[in-house]
């Protein structure tokens, strides 16, 4: 066994989705639209008698990771977990689901677990489900490109517009616990009554159509709404990043217009899914 394994999954930033409960976690998920980020989350795992995760996001540590150590208890595997991400948690990036494929893709690698990237897939998002955590991020990280996710669950069909080199801008100004939107039947209710209903044909038509779900979701808080009205004033395709007090933008102006509010995170959007990276002897 080597002493490490360093593995990576893309992010993912959800432009709009609609909740779909089925009979298992299999048929349950969103269906909706998003971009596979080339930022993402970077897991380190080494064999550990004791299970001990350390989680570096947006330049701050922290230790622990329910969803990560209860992975660990269902492969009945203790590991010393390391991950990575430029992006802040919480703040609609896709980072729970991101953090679970790169980690079960390095501890597939480590401990010679022959699971499938699909095998992967179903914990990932079946914990995802189960913690509240996700609903579509799984199923759009497992490739890259302008994803849009026509069924729930991680067995339907996905549609993959790749090849495109846009950097897309994002400023954060703070996290939106996913579960609290998620456990929330009238939140869930509006959201449902606003989704579009279609995939978006191209990037701007997908920042449209974001928008548009934005508006009538009822998730728009005071600062994303200056932050969106000054993305308006400026002619900049933007969004709110879902699910996070954030915005999204495309264009030559984004990255000057959200600089006005916070620190600008930039992204490009991701060609393909999770991978091995180092196997280090
Ligand atoms: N990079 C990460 N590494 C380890 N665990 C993570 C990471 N990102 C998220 N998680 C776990 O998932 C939980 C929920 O994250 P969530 O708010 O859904 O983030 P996101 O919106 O980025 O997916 C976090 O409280 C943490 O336990
Ligand atoms: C929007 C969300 C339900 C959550 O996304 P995040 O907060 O990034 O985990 C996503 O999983 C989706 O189904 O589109």
């Amino acid at each position: 066994m080597p002493p490490s394994v360093v593995a990576w999954a893309p992010g993912h930033i959800s432009g709009y989705f609609r909740r779909v409960i089925g009979e298992t976690f299999r048929d349950t998920g969103s269906t909706g639209a998003g971009i596979v980020t080339s930022e993402g989350v970077i897991a380190t795992v080494a064999e550990s008698v004791e299970t001990e995760i350390f989680v570096l996001s947006d330049g701050v540590e922290n230790t622990g990771s329910p969803p990560i150590e209860y992975a660990l208890d269902r492969l009945d595997l203790t590991a010393s977990i390391t991950t990575e991400s430029k992006l802040p948690i919480g703040s609609g990036f896709g980072l729970s689901a991101a953090s679970l494929l790169a980690t079960l893709t390095g501890l597939n690698e480590l401990f010679t677990l022959s699971m499938s990237s699909h095998e992967i897939a179903i914990l990932a998002h079946e914990i995802e489900v189960q913690y509240s955590h996700g609903l579509g991020d799984v199923a759009a990280e497992v490739g890259g490109g302008l994803v849009c996710r026509t069924g729930p669950g991680i067995d339907v069909e996905v549609n993959r517009m790749a090849g495109l080199d846009d950097t897309i801008w994002c400023l954060c100004a703070g996290p939106i616990p996913t579960d609290g939107i998620l456990r929330s039947a009238g939140m869930m209710d509006q959201i449902a009554s606003a989704y579009p209903g279609r995939c978006p044909v191209d990037l701007p038509d997908f920042l449209s159509l974001s928008r548009r779900f934005a508006e009538a979701s009822g998730l728009i808080t005071p600062t994303v709404r200056e932050i969106l009205q000054a993305c308006d004033d400026a002619t900049v395709l933007a969004s709110m990043t879902m699910l996070g007090e954030g915005v999204f933008a495309i264009g030559d102006d984004a990255e000057a217009v959200l600089s006005r509010f916070g620190k600008v995170y930039p992204t490009g959007i991701a060609e393909a899914g999770p991978a091995v990276l180092e196997v280090r002897e």
